[in-house]
């Protein structure tokens, strides 16, 4: 008796000869606990020693109001990284994740204090709504902390069904995000 033949099942690796296809994808990291600079640039430092990673671009450090935190949340310090990346969009949030986790998240309710958080804000024309991911992230395009570094980046920055970053902050009230030219992040 004859085997039946194993299913060959083309998927978008295979189909791109085994070669992943490389992704621009732009990352917002925040610290408001500890040592907050030190946070982001062992954040940013974690995330070029990936192999499948590549920092193309940091932006500023900006200092900023909480939004949406609990009350008597301090500041945050945020920035933009762009990247670009061979990691499928799931595999990416797992290393932000476990990112976060080596820098010691400590949080004892949402929006509570953390000392490192690394959200996907965009992966290339990505779209992703599971239990585990929405891309792009659901409230970017409400957020200065994340669209003032952004388009200090990338000016043709666009959140896909959303609009540009450049049209999209107009709308938002940048006045709590301040850019700190005392601070950076380096590679
Ligand atoms: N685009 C995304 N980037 C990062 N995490 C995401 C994204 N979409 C969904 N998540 C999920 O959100 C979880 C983190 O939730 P958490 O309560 O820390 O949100 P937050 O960072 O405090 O708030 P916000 O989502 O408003 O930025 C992660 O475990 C992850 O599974
Ligand atoms: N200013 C500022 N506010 C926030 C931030 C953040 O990074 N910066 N992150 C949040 C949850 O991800 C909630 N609120």
């Amino acid at each position: 008796m004859t085997e039946a033949p194993t299913p060959y099942v083309l998927d978008a690796d295979t189909m791109t000869g085994g070669m992943r296809p490389i992704r621009q994808a732009v990352l917002a990291i925040g610290s408001n606990l500890g040592g907050r600079l030190e946070r982001l640039q062992s954040g940013v430092s974690a995330l070029e020693d990936t192999p499948e990673v590549t920092v193309v671009a940091i932006s500023s450090v900006y200092e900023t109001d909480p939004v949406g935190a609990p009350d008597g949340s301090g500041k945050f310090l945020n920035a933009v990284v762009l990247i670009d990346t061979t990691l499928t969009v799931h595999t990416l949030l797992d290393r932000a994740l476990a990112i976060e986790e080596a820098f010691g998240r400590e949080r004892s309710e949402p929006g509570a204090p953390r000392t490192l958080d690394v959200d996907l804000i965009v992966v290339g024309d990505r779209v992703a709504n599971d239990e585990h991911l929405v891309l792009p992230h659901p409230r970017a395009h409400e957020r200065g902390f994340v669209l003032v570094p952004w388009l200090e980046v990338d000016p043709e920055g666009e959140i896909p069904g959303k609009g540009f970053v450049a049209d999209l902050i107009a709308d938002v009230d940048t006045s709590g995000v301040v850019k700190r030219e005392d601070l950076e992040i380096i590679l």
